[in-house]
């Protein structure tokens, strides 16, 4: 199932919210409309909302296109830093627009129609590279995978988060490819229950098999001897290795921890941070409190209550036995591996 795509001058966004009990692909026609995608969790996971945000610059360079060239390229930016706004902890919504921008930059000298065809030509690049990125971290991560594993992963890091394939689903499916057996637990991830609605239902379409379990199921599950290895993707990993992930991340990496169970984490380069030290320089998203005090639409909690509702939390590297990226499986000591890693050509 694609996240998204491009058609007729359209970005074509899966708007995750109705899922799993519809498919609709939402026609966003302008930047704001992409930027709302983004906000309101239509289009999720690290890499899908920097590649719908690449998609979103092109939009607004379509709109821009009777605009003198100096009006041109001051709309396209401010579209950038509007689409950058939206939610601030995965760094690969910031580095799509950059990338976008400076392809923009280097092609000044072009006329309208041809700069935009240019940061089309972009998007698309960003787009397909993130799939082409997913199979490679499969394949280096799908080693650290033992036939008949126990696998318990949080979140959604699948094809929905991504261009496709995904990241931590992305190591699961290559282990699959390769023959081996795999059980996958799904934590459903509250608030917004990425793991039941998303996860659950994407191992199910490749009949995966999939058991959920609510988050505080997690330990006790661990404890029974299921769980063999916890994988999960990332929104931006700091220079020493810290992890921000989906709120929840942080607990099962210490569960893991204490049953000594391995925690990977799956990312490309464009989810490492590497001008951050480590992981309290990572903003961290707070969203709405309905989203706590609402289940469903139906409210849970008195009215009035006070909440606290972070979207994302940090994973210190000591409990990170690797990290799975495109260019290989990356231990520590990360401060030192990661800077060789995103240097390598
Ligand atoms: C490959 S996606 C990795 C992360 O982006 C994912 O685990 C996650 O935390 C997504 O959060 P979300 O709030 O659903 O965008």
């Amino acid at each position: 199932m694609e996240s998204m795509h491009w058609a007729n001058n359209l970005l074509m966004l899966l708007d995750q919210t109705l899922l799993p009990g519809k498919i609709y692909y939402k026609p966003c026609c302008d930047y704001h409309e992409v930027a709302e995608a983004i906000k309101c969790l239509r289009v999720r996971g690290a890499p899908a909302i920097g590649a719908a945000a690449a998609y979103g610059i092109v939009l607004a360079a379509l709109s821009a296109g009777q605009a003198t060239q100096k009006e041109y390229i001051k709309q396209v930016e401010s579209a950038g830093r509007f689409l950058k706004a939206t939610r601030p902890t995965a760094v690969n919504l910031a580095w799509a627009v950059d990338r976008m921008l400076g392809v923009m930059t280097q092609a000044g000298a072009l006329g309208a129609e041809d700069l935009s065809r240019v940061l089309l030509e972009e998007a698309h690049k960003i787009h397909c590279e993130d799939v082409e990125s997913n199979r490679r971290m499969g394949r280096y991560g799908q080693e650290l995978v033992p036939d008949k594993a126990g696998i318990l992963t949080h979140c959604n890091a699948g094809a929905l988060a991504t261009a496709g394939f995904g990241t931590a689903l992305g190591v699961i499916r290559a282990a699959c490819e390769a023959g081996k057996q795999v059980s996958v637990y799904a934590d459903e991830t509250r608030p917004l229950l990425q793991g039941a609605r998303l996860t659950a239902w994407e191992m199910m379409q490749d009949n995966i098999p999939v058991t959920l379990i609510t988050d505080n199921m997690a330990g006790y599950l661990m404890s029974k001897g299921k769980v063999d290895l916890v994988i999960v993707g990332a929104d931006r990993i700091t220079a020493n290795g810290d992890v921000a992930n989906k709120i929840g991340t942080y607990g099962v990496a210490v569960l893991a921890k204490e049953h000594g169970i391995p925690f990977y984490v799956a990312a490309p380069l464009s989810t490492i941070d590497l001008s951050l030290p480590d992981g309290g320089a990572i903003p961290i998203e707070e969203r709405e409190q309905d989203e706590v005090t609402s289940f469903g639409g139906i409210q849970v909690a008195p009215a009035g209550v006070k909440v606290w509702n972070p979207a994302f939390d940090v994973t210190p590297h000591r409990l990170v036995t690797a990290i799975i990226t495109e260019r290989g499986v990356v231990r520590p000591d990360y401060l030192q591996n990661l800077r060789k890693l995103a240097f390598e050509q």
